[in-house]
């Protein structure tokens, strides 16, 4: 039987109820399986090992990952400790470290969700937004002098670099041929900013001639958000730069109902380091501790992982057992305007993968 390694990093606030509810339902899925078992190891990262050890994560941490198949994150954020500081220090230290260059953020209505657009019917919101994830805003080039003084000065500068962004193009455009609708957007915002946008542009062109059969089209960020809301069914796939993608993608799962619910695989397309998946939320210090965290960005991470795994059947399995739990309004957290915990929520996916198990059994 194959066993896969995963890594567990609950990190800070509710990153600490929803990764053990992601261990649970991976536990429920191997219970009934004779074809693969999983390795969990937990590490104790974040806000409290800062505390206890000035970092947020050990120097050589990355070294205890690196075997690893896949790794399973809660979120980097804590409180009482600059934002910058928990960010870097474990979620982006990860991210570059293994150079997950590839952030990959499905959304779509799942059943039972009602979304705050009026007019957005439930199959015209099925999208899947590509976020470069190691260089543009998130560089960390910059610096910050005379601090306190009125002569200060800081700048934060965003590196753009054409293998960088050969390299999202081309697995954003290879994205797009796989899905049944070979749609493209490329996000961008080459009017204002006028050096590394124009190239990102130029590279988008250059890239597309290797997939004549995807449609694509370019879309300033600005109007981006305004395309979302207004004419959704003429989205499916869409590229952006690590900043831009950051924040249209929480806008996307906002109009698919919650923040709660959104998966995000950070992906070393080459295989070459394990690959890191987590819902797109963060701490969420306002609910943390209290069990009223949505699970459901962490499930279907997990459909995320098993998909990256080569578990293909799995995956589907788990999306099926989400999707049965969503369909039923008292199994909604307060965020989707219910009133289930955390734990009922994460009985309930468990309960449906020993009852899918049972019926495969049968
Ligand atoms: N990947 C990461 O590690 C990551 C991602 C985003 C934010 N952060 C960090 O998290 C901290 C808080 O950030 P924020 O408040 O901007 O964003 P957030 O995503 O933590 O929360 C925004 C809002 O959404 C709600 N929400 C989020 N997830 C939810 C869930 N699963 N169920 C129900 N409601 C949920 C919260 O209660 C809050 O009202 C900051 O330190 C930030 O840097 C980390
Ligand atoms: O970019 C950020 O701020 C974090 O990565 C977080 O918001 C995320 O989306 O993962
Ligand atoms: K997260
Ligand atoms: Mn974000």
């Amino acid at each position: 039987m194959k066993t896969y390694k995963i890594a567990t990093i609950p990190g800070d606030g509710i990153g600490k109820e929803v990764v053990p509810a992601g261990q649970q339902v991976l536990e429920a899925l191997a219970a009934g399986n004779g074809q693969f078992k999983f390795e969990f190891e937990n590490f104790d990262w974040g806000g409290d090992y800062f505390r206890q050890h000035g970092v947020m994560m050990p120097e050589d941490g990355l070294d205890a990952l690196r075997d690893k198949d896949a790794i399973l994150f809660g979120s980097a954020g804590d409180p009482h400790i600059p934002d910058h500081i928990t960010l870097w220090g474990l979620r982006l230290k990860i991210c570059q470290g293994f150079d997950q260059y590839a952030n990959v953020r499905p959304t779509r209505i799942l059943p039972g969700i009602d979304g705050p657009l009026k007019r957005c019917k439930t199959e015209d919101l099925d999208w899947v937004i590509v976020r470069e994830n190691s260089e543009g805003e998130y560089s960390g080039v910059g610096g910050r002098v005379h601090q306190g003084h009125p002569i200060e000065a800081a700048t934060d500068v965003s590196m753009m670099t054409r293998v960088g962004v050969e390299r999202i193009m081309r697995f954003a455009f290879k994205l797009a041929q796989s899905r049944p609708r070979k749609l493209l957007t490329v996000i961008t915002k080459s009017n204002a900013q006028r050096h590394a946008m124009v190239m990102w542009d130029e590279i988008a062109l250059q890239v597309s001639r290797e997939f004549s059969d995807v449609t694509w089209d370019k879309e300033l960020v600005d109007a981006s958000t305004a395309r979302m809301i207004n004419r959704p069914a003429s989205l499916d796939t869409i590229v952006a730069t690590n900043l831009h993608a950051d924040i249209l993608s929480d806008l996307a799962a906002a109009l698919a109902g919650s923040l709660g619910i959104a998966p995000t695989g950070n992906i070393d397309p080459e295989h070459r380091y394990p690959s890191m998946f987590e819902p797109i939320h963060g701490s969420a210090f306002d609910i943390m501790g209290k069990g009223l965290a949505n699970p459901v960005g962490t499930f279907w991470s997990v459909v995320m992982l098993l998909d990256h795994l080569g578990e293909t059947e799995a995956a589907r399995r788990v999306m099926r057992a989400i999707e049965q739990v969503t369909a039923n309004p008292a199994l909604h957290t307060r965020d989707l305007g219910g009133n289930a915990t955390t734990a009922d929520v994460t009985q309930a996916v468990c309960g449906q993968l020993f009852a899918s198990s049972r019926r495969k059994a049968a």
